[in-house]
């Protein structure tokens, strides 16, 4: 378990993920997790629900923490920022996990403080999160060290360039929503095709994991893995057919590209 104090500003879903991979891997103590949000009902749930603790005002909270993790919209960054940065010190690290917003935004707020700009996803929630991080001016090994030690227990972790992490938004941090519009229509097809609900979210989730893993582990390309299944002649030729002639390679290319795009504008919103 580390000694310092962590402190997460804005205490919304994205946060939640991250204290609880925190908390279940056991990285840190309940006692050392501090947070702050202005909706105050929010703030009473995650306190009472992780048994951590609750900063009445986010400066409060950026007098108590060695880590300080901006989890606020990237629309109120700039003005979190104004209202703590006067605070912040050389000693402290701040993190940021907003989209679209980079590391200069962030220093330009604070004097010569080490900055990290992170893209995890929800699957923190369960150690299995995609987490991309680059780093500020400031910030040296030292820091990526902290990073690996606070983030590795809930997920990969890899260190990017900045003018990438839009890419990594669109792809990663956005792309669990992508995947579960894919297993809701996947297992909806089952049922039209008269699967129990059950019995088909059962049969889909395990397709996409055991795709996924055999990826991962065969070290073969997905289009090798793609030919094994395809019998000549077959159903999966046929399933393949349609999915080519729905332009879906276009539409993630497409999706992706939105996406990071998206990330791209924020920082001027
Ligand atoms: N959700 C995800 O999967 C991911 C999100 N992110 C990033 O994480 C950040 C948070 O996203 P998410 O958790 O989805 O958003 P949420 O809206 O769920 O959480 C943000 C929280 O911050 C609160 N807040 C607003 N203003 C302030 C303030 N001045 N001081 C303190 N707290 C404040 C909000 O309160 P209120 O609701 O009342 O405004 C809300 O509770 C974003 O920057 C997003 O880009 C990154 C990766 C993945
Ligand atoms: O939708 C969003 O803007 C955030 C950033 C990545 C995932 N969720």
């Amino acid at each position: 378990m580390i000694e310092e104090k962590v402190g997460f500003i804005g205490a919304g879903s994205m946060a939640e993920a991250l204290i609880e991979g925190l908390l279940e891997q056991q990285i840190i103590a309940p006692d050392d997790l501090y947070i702050s949000d202005i909706n105050k009902s929010r703030l009473d749930e995650l306190t009472a629900k992780y048994e951590i603790n609750q900063a009445t005002t986010n400066n409060a909270l950026v007098s108590k923490a060695d880590y300080i993790i901006l989890a606020v919209k990237p629309q109120v960054i700039g003005q979190v920022l104004e209202e703590v940065g006067p605070k912040i010190t050389a000693q402290q690290t701040v993190f940021s996990i907003a989209a679209g917003v980079e590391t200069n935004q962030i220093e330009a707020n604070l004097d010569q403080v080490p900055v990290v700009r992170l893209m995890p996803n929800t699957a923190a929630l369960i150690g299995e999160a995609a987490i991309a991080y680059s780093l500020g001016s400031y910030a040296g090994k030292e820091t990526a060290a902290v990073v690996e030690e606070l983030f590795s227990a809930s997920g990969t972790v890899t260190k990017v360039k900045e003018n990438l992490m839009d890419a990594v938004t669109g792809l990663s941090g956005s792309g669990p929503a992508y995947i579960y519009l894919i297993i809701e229509a996947l297992s909806d097809a089952g049922v039209n095709m008269g699967l129990p609900r059950e019995k088909s979210t059962e049969l889909t989730l395990q397709t996409i994991i055991g795709a996924a893993k055999m990826v991962k582990e065969s070290d073969l390309h997905p289009g090798e893995l793609k030919d094994m299944v395809t019998s000549p002649g077959g159903t999966t030729i046929k399933g393949m057919q349609q999915l080519e002639e729905s332009g879906v390679r276009g539409i993630l290319y497409n999706t992706v590209e939105a996406a990071a795009n998206k990330s791209q504008e924020l920082k001027k919103e």
